[in-house]
């Protein structure tokens, strides 16, 4: 769990970091089906981590919920000598799938913050959206109600005192 705040507004995010490796794959893709933001991470040393990429959106596509937000990194970005991804490739397969993109280093925190509060700050953007269609759908019934309401009165004040008079 952690505490992050976007926009001025104080979330708490949890966060759970699923294992790469195959023999896991059935437990990976349990917490896939909870998940509401999916950072797909390759090793920017490692050219086959980044082909791996694919077969990670496509687990996503296949067992996230719909609409799951997602971000490509591009970790170990402080392994510069090491490098085998060129930053463009990184951004081009971002492009591709729709993902925004980021280069990070869990060993000299380069980006962290900043792509931890972009999924969140998408996730929020999502919900969001989800929410305002409820509040006008929710705010449409209340007037039809009142409405409603208003039309099955007997009558008004100026009635009832004749009612009274006769
Ligand atoms: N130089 C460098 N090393 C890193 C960075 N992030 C992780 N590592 C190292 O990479 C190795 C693997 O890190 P993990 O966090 O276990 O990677 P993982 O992808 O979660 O591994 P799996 O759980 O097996 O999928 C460790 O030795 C880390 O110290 C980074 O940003 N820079």
């Amino acid at each position: 769990m952690k505490t992050i705040e976007v926009d001025g507004i104080k979330v708490r995010i949890q966060i759970w970091d699923t294992a790469g490796q195959e023999r896991y794959q059935t437990i990976t893709k349990q917490y896939y089906r909870r998940a509401q933001g999916i950072f797909l991470v390759y090793d920017i040393s490692s050219e086959r981590s980044y082909q791996h990429i694919m077969k990670w959106v496509s687990d996503v596509d296949e067992y996230a919920p719909e609409g799951v937000q997602k971000i490509l990194i591009g970790n170990k970005a402080d392994e510069e000598q090491k490098r085998q991804v060129g930053t463009e490739q990184g951004q081009q397969l971002a492009k591709e799938y729709g993902m925004d993109f980021y280069e990070t280093s869990a060993c000299t925190n380069l980006n962290i913050k900043e792509s931890f509060t972009r999924l969140t700050e998408l996730v929020l953007q999502a919900h969001r959206k989800e929410l305002d269609g409820l509040r006008t759908r929710a705010s449409n019934e209340l007037a039809l109600a009142e409405l409603e309401e208003d039309e099955s009165k007997p009558e008004g004040p100026a009635n009832s005192s004749k009612t009274c008079w006769c």
